[in-house]
């Protein structure tokens, strides 16, 4: 662990095609707190989480985990690291259970090559009985476990994501990367989720938090990075931020 951000994205471009997702951005996340990344449409919040997590290269800049250069880290390996996001479309595998779902999740465990090994058998499974043990937990803690064994197709959108944070914290990271976790949601399942953030944070875990929600924003972050144009804009307190006249000038589109 080093005394600097958890994460810190130095310098970040990103280009598709002729547009600039990604201009020379830098901000930080810091252990132990929420973070949000806000901003209008297309600032590129979505591109840097995709950046932060090894899912787009960067055309220029790095990428910090604990003070690890991780810019060139592909997106399997960040589990293991310490770091899980969610997505915005959750993808969950609809024909199979709930609980099937998170048994899916990539884990820490024996690769697969060693399964098919005599030696590595035995250790195998010991851990998918782990992670059995694990998921049935983490489905009660997020309050799925009822719907254990009922297709994850039908469940609504505010339960998908919370199955999508349960998969995330089998791995017990150390960084969560939300994106969106309030959209789709009904607000009795939005109150449960700022809960269970909270309740997390509390226990040690970092999060960053892509989100329009304003509300949901203005709950649970400590601090907030506004994007715009593919840069960090401002940063401070929900409440400095929504004073600030050039983060009101980025979501009505006029030029500061
Ligand atoms: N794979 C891609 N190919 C082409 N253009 C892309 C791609 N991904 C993002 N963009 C463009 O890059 C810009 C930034 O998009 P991004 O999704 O990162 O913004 P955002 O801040 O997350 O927006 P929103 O809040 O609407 O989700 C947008 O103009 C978007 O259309």
């Amino acid at each position: 662990m080093t005394a600097g951000p958890l994460l810190e994205v130095r310098d970040v471009a990103k280009r598709f095609g002729g547009l600039a997702a990604l201009d020379g951005c830098s901000l930080a996340l810091e252990a132990g707190q929420v973070t949000g990344l806000i901003g209008p449409n297309g600032a590129g919040k979505s591109t840097l989480l995709n950046v932060m997590t090894g899912l787009v290269r960067a055309d220029r800049g790095s990428v910090l985990f604990e003070g690890r250069d991780v810019t060139a880290v592909s997106a399997h390996r960040f589990p293991a690291l310490g770091m899980a996001r969610t997505f915005q479309i959750v993808r969950e595998l609809g024909s199979l259970t709930v609980f099937e779902n998170l048994l899916v999740a990539p884990r820490l465990q024996t690769g697969e090559g060693v399964v098919a090994s005599i030696f590595g058998r035995r250790k195998w499974w010991a851990e998918e009985s782990a992670n059995a043990q694990k998921a049935k937990a983490l489905l009660d803690r997020v309050g799925l476990f009822r719907l254990a064994d009922h297709p994850s197709g039908g469940l609504s959108g505010g339960q998908k994501k919370l199955l999508d944070l349960a998969r995330a914290l089998l791995l017990e990271p150390k960084l969560i990367l939300l994106d969106e976790p309030g959209a789709g949601v009904a607000p009795p399942l939005k109150i449960e989720m700022i809960r269970l953030i909270r309740e997390l944070k509390a226990e040690g875990v970092s999060f960053g938090l892509v989100e329009h929600d304003m509300h949901l924003v203005g709950e649970l972050c400590d601090r907030v990075h506004v994007m715009a144009e593919g840069k960090r804009l401002v940063s401070g307190t929900f409440e400095e931020v929504s004073k600030d006249r050039r983060v009101v000038e980025a979501y009505l589109g006029v030029a500061a």
